[in-house]
């Protein structure tokens, strides 16, 4: 990956502005000094520790002699020299600020090292060979495995066949034609801003990871992708690109990872005027660390697998990991409000957000400083998280960072049914004793999560059997209910044999034992390569997605009940005969819970597939609707969800976002149609009123669509 421009900063307690400053190349008021010796990766001991069944690594510590240390030090002999509020070391240490490059595992060309049809490395996928599933992937721990009791599954749930499948999807040779929007072009040209018009570059960052959107893309059917993508490297070069597309009324569309499930990235089809795809990854530098104040500044195009390893060279973590963070941004997670696995330790995004910069159209907003809380409501970082690309391009951000924990176990449990699981839920959190990670399986993932074990040797397969005895013999356990949480424990060794205890002692009182640390390892192993299943089944007639929620206590096991019941309804009522539908239960909190369903089938003599799914799909989000879940806990709302946002933030509600946005972005420059749906060029000049009656037409329009469309199976 090109570099972007060295900067080491030291920044004194009495530099310009109370808010942290960045190292832009253009518009750098602090002192540059050498890169301390500290920044070299780190050598980290073992300790490792075990305990009885769980699975227990101990943390990567820095050495005695370690990086923060050596960090001060350096720091403090380095700016001492430059600057005069470090001549006594408590303020060097007080104000102990670091940056670095970091060099992204992406390259500018992300298709060299991704795929552009479907999810993740171009070298990890599913296939099949002698009709058997297998998984290769050398990143993942289960690279050349074969699976013959998740082929088995497969076989059996959606009674299609290996044979037969769809090629691979080929190369695009032909690209929409741009629409040139040419002032702004030759403008870009000198701008010193990199940029592309290639048909590749261009159509890779037209979507995101929706079934619709694989679909439409593998099927070549996008209209409209972006006409020009860029690079800026830097928050002034956003400044600049910003104030020119806003000059020449030209749409800009931030782009992450390209992660997002929610349509949110899927460019609008509609639109007429020139897109620019505002690509971030140049934007990927650690602005600065602060140890004194545990936080850290990184630039909002840093991916979440790299901005953990630049951390945990210093013996510090975000601890931020929603499922996608090997390829989403910072900024994308910003964006979406997002929420990651460890939240209960570490804290959702909101949580772990002190400052955010983002560029609009009208300036750049920003709270003036890093102080941990502050009393002058309302809160703008709250406008900036969840604005999907509506309002502006969020830049940089300030996050809390933590040591590293001492100790990781995992552990699992297994209740005899859903609803004894779903109560040891809500007494964990109620007793506030939640693992870094507890995520309830039904029993229909937790089925298919066993069949993805490899095939076992003849005494494996005994002790196996001895285990299915104690579970069904002794214990009583119903095979067909059993269902299954997977725990992680991260913390002091102390503290975590404490937690552990607590927490399965809970778990008997439901009912539920635990069941060891491997199965729990495995569990959060495989959320990374469950993400590759989908393209397996898209090539043999199956299609899948995902969607969640959250709900209240009182109200989440009839939830996770009536919208099964609905989906199955839903399937019998369109002729789908063989699908699976299933959840679990995720993220705890004190009030409720985080839902997260899964459903696929199989679609093959079906003219309508993608429309089908979406159909059946928006049935579920009704009944969740109407079971008390809200309309997304961490996915967002986006483009699909948006014909239901009105109804959720009330008409006020919607009212102030429309006269945010139009302060914001008076000409609808961030015109990515998410959150409401988009007007049409000729609305724009409407009154709000209007406006909202076009939204409720548009969403009627579009739910009648889907209703009209004859979904009758062909066979
Ligand atoms: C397999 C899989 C697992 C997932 N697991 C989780 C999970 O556990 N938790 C979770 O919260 N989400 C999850 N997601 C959803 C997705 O990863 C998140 O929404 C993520 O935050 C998106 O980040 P991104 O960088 O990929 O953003 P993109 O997909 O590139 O963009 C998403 C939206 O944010 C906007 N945006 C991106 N960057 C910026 C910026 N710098 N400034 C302004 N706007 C910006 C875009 O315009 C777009 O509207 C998952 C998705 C997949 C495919």
């Amino acid at each position: 990956m090109a570099m972007t421009n060295k900067c080491i900063n030291y920044v004194t307690s009495n530099s310009t502005s109370s808010a942290e400053k960045s190292c832009d190349s253009e518009n750098v008021p602090h002192l540059a000094i050498r890169a301390p010796a500290a920044l070299v990766e780190h050598t980290y001991k073992s300790k490792a520790s075990e305990t009885a069944k769980s699975t227990t690594t101990t943390t990567p510590t820095p050495t005695e002699s370690g990086t923060a240390e050596m960090l001060t030090s350096d720091l403090a002999n380095g700016g001492a020299q430059s600057s005069p509020a470090s001549t006594t070391s408590d303020m060097a240490i007080l104000d102990e600020r670091l940056s670095k490059d970091v060099e992204s595992v992406f390259p500018k060309k992300r298709q060299d090292v991704l795929k552009w049809y479907g999810w993740g490395y171009n070298d990890s996928e599913f296939y099949v060979e002698n009709d058997m599933i297998c998984f290769r992937g050398k990143k993942y721990p289960l690279d050349g495995t074969v699976l013959p009791l998740f082929t088995e599954w497969v076989l059996n749930r959606f009674q299609c066949t290996l044979h037969n499948k769809l090629p691979l999807p080929e190369l695009p040779t032909e690209f929409p034609k741009p629409t040139v929007n040419a002032e702004f072009l030759q403008e870009l040209a000198t701008s010193g801003i990199a940029h592309s018009l290639e048909g590749m570059d261009r159509l890779i960052r037209c979507h995101g990871q929706t079934l619709h959107d694989i679909y439409y893309l593998c099927s070549n059917k996008f209209q409209r992708i972006p006409d020009v993508v860029t690079w800026p490297t830097s928050h002034s070069k956003v400044v600049r690109l910003v104030e020119m597309a806003h000059r020449h009324n030209v749409v800009v569309l931030p782009y992450g990872g390209g992660t997002s499930v929610s349509g949110a990235t899927t460019c609008p089809q509609e639109e007429k005027r020139m897109m620019c795809c505002l690509d971030t990854s140049q934007m990927n530098r650690m602005v600065w660390l602060n140890k004194s104040n545990m936080t850290v500044c990184f630039e909002a195009g840093i991916v979440g697998q790299d901005l953990e390893r630049t951390l945990r060279s210093q013996g510090l973590t975000v601890g931020h990991e929603p499922d996608s963070y090997e390829f989403s941004t910072l900024g994308g997670w910003v964006a979406t409000r997002a929420s990651g696995m460890k939240k209960n330790v570490y804290g959702n995004i909101e949580d772990l957000v002190v400052h955010v910069k983002m560029v609009t159209a009208n300036g750049v907003l920003e709270r003036e400083c890093t102080a941990p809380r502050v009393s002058c409501g309302p809160d703008f970082n709250h406008i900036i998280m969840g604005s999907e690309g509506t309002l502006g391009v969020i830049t940089e951000v300030v996050l809390k960072v933590r040591p590293l924990p001492a100790v990781r176990r995992y552990n699992s449990l297994v209740f005899p049914d859903f609803e004894s699981g779903v109560q040891f839920m809500r007494e964990v959190a109620l007793r506030r004793c939640q693992p870094s990670s507890v995520r309830l399986m039904d029993n229909e993932q937790f089925i298919m999560g066993q069949s993805l074990k490899p095939p076992k040797g003849w005494k494996a397969s005994i002790v196996d059997y001895v285990k299915k005895f104690y579970v069904t013999s002794i214990k009583g356990i119903d095979l067909s209910s059993i269902c299954a949480a997977t725990l992680l424990f991260e913390g002091e060794l102390e503290d975590v044999n404490r937690q552990e205890e607590l927490v399965i002692g809970i778990a008997k009182k439901y009912k539920g034992f635990a069941a060891g640390g491997e199965n729990g390892e495995r569990g959060y192993i495989m959320t990374f390569v469950i993400a590759y299943m989908r393209d397996l089944g898209l090539r043999h007639d199956i299609i899948a997605e995902s969607f969640e929620t959250s709900v209240p206590w009182d109200r989440c096991a009839r939830l996770c009940r009536n919208v099964k019941q609905r989906v199955s309804l839903e399937c019998h009522a369109r002729s789908v005969h063989h699908y699976s539908i299933s959840c679990r239960v995720t993220q705890t909190y004190d009030a409720g819970a985080c839902v997260y369903f899964y459903f696929a089938f199989n679609m093959k003599g079906f003219e309508h597939p993608v429309e089908l799914f979406e159909y059946i799909e928006s049935a579920a989000r009704d009944e969740i609707l109407k079971c008390g879940g809200s309309l997304s806990h961490h996915h967002g709302v986006g483009k699909i969800r948006s014909r239901w946002y009105e109804h959720t933030i009330t008409k006020t509600g919607t009212e102030v976002y429309k006269a945010t946005k139009e302060r914001l972005d008076p000409k609808n420059i961030f015109a990515t149609g998410n959150l409401l749906p988009a007007h049409s060029d000729e609305d724009k000049d409407k009154p709000s009123e209007e406006l909202t009656s076009h939204s409720k037409a548009a969403a009627v329009a579009s739910l009648t669509n889907l209703t009209n469309i004859k979904f009758k199976s062909k066979l």
